[in-house]
């Protein structure tokens, strides 16, 4: 892609082209975020703040022209960036050298808009997570009024207006006030004409509905988007990182059909006795006291059967093996993990994992681990994780009373 200012740009459509134009100015230098380099380029959950400003734009339901302006030495990068951003769209794209100042940065940007387009936008690359429908509407508005149009929120905190020595003067009616943001859109001659006769104060103007306004033009607000916030400060960068790794988690897991994945859980409660041996998450520990129950006691073996079948909503342990049956007196936990898989898989389900939490004050599980979890990895056909802990001798487990095993389980449709 050959920048706007360069020799040899690419032929640009004449009126028959797009008939709105976005700009995304992107030539700050982010002085307030401290990153070192230019605000657009930092990554942010593994790509740009400018890539995943474009993200939105490029999913706009009708074509547009894109104009991103950079600073003069990013301008390889951002068309690379671009043209990623563009996917098939890229030749809708061009890449101006942006100013010293945000307004001088908007001229570029109008500079590059091609003949065809009637309606601009101008958005903040800064405002990286604004959603596609926020472009929408503030293009339908426009399109509906022939005004300037400009996302904002409601003010929630109470503003002061303050002297030059801090003292508060007056509290500001907040019901009458709105927190701008991006894309602003305007007709974009009307724009044109507002900046070439503002041109003492453009640098003043911190958006473009002022200069618009000024220039005797009405400009409607439209409803904005909490997640239209503007990077500008670390904490900032650090919201939006967080919120980008959560959309990204949400999209993988939403990508499988809502049904796919389910959760289970599960408790079991043995009180200690004194005849046998203890089993205890499909292990024998001599020496240690056993268990009492009509099977052989194994909590954390039956914890884990009810999460799995709470999982696939098939009842549990009780009302599928019953609690005295007597072709289960004394049945090992294996036992009933097995049948429990079974049931899981012939409902269509497979186990992603379980993890336990044993609490008691014995046996000591931890040299015994590993091997537990083998085990009961085997018996369920999925990864088994178990944890042990005790309560610091508060409760029946704490006095040595007996044990209690809790168990999640992630299950997926096959
Ligand atoms: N000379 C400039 C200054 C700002 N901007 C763009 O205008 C938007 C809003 O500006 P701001 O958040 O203030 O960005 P910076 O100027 O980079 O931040 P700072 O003021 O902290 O340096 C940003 O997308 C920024 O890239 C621009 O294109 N050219
Ligand atoms: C244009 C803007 O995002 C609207 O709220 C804001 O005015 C930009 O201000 P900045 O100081 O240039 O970040």
């Amino acid at each position: 892609m050959t920048a706007i200012d360069e020799p040899g740009a690419a032929a640009d459509p004449s009126l028959d082209g797009p008939a709105v134009g976005v700009i995304v100015v992107a030539a700050g230098s982010g002085t307030r975020l401290g990153a070192g380099i230019p605000k657009a380029f930092v990554s942010l959950a593994g790509s740009t703040v400018l890539e995943h400003a474009l993200a939105p734009v490029f999913r706009l339901r009708d074509a547009v022209q894109v104009v991103v302006v950079v600073p003069a030495d990013r301008v390889g990068e951002a068309e690379a960036i671009g043209r990623r951003a563009a996917g098939k769209a890229a030749d809708h794209l061009r890449v101006a050298v942006g100013g010293d100042t945000r307004q001088s940065s908007v001229l570029a940007g109008l500079a590059a808009l091609w003949p065809g387009v009637r309606t601009v936008l101008v958005h903040d690359a800064a405002r990286a997570l604004t959603p596609t429908e926020q472009f929408e509407r503030v293009i339908d508005a426009a399109a509906r009024t022939g005004w300037g149009v400009v996302p904002g929120l409601p003010v929630t905190d109470t503003i002061k207006r303050v002297d030059a020595g801090d003292l508060v003067e007056q509290t500001v009616d907040r019901a009458a006030l709105r927190a701008v943001q991006t894309p602003q859109a305007f007709p974009r001659d009307g724009l044109v004409a507002a900046f070439r006769v503002a041109e003492d104060r453009l640098a003043a103007a911190t958006d473009d509905a002022a200069l618009y306004a000024d220039a005797g033009h009405p400009v409607l607000t439209v409803a904005g988007s909490e997640a239209a916030f503007k990077i500008t400060t670390p904490w900032d960068a650090q919201r939006a990182e967080r919120l980008l790794v959560d959309r990204d988690r949400e999209r993988e897991v939403g990508a499988r059909p809502t049904t796919s994945i389910r959760t289970g859980i599960g408790i079991d409660v043995h009180a200690f006795t004194d005849d046998g041996e203890l089993s205890l998450a499909g292990l024998s520990w001599p020496g240690e006291r056993p268990l009492a129950g009509h099977s052989d006691g194994d909590a954390v073996a039956h914890a884990i059967v009810d999460a799995v079948l709470s999982a696939a909503g098939l009842g549990d342990i009780g009302s599928m093996f019953g609690t005295d049956d007597p072709r289960f007196a004394g049945a090992s936990g294996a036992v009933f993990l097995r049948a429990a898989v079974e049931r899981l898989h012939a409902a269509g389900f497979v186990v992603v994992n379980v993890a336990v939490q044993l609490v008691g004050n014995r046996p000591r599980f931890a040299p015994r681990r590993t091997e537990a979890e083998g085990v009961l990895s085997g018996l369920v056909h999925g990864p088994v994780s178990i944890a042990a802990t005790t309560t610091d001798a508060l409760g029946f487990t704490g006095r040595g009373e007996g044990v209690t095993a809790i168990a999640t389980a992630l299950i997926e449709r096959r």
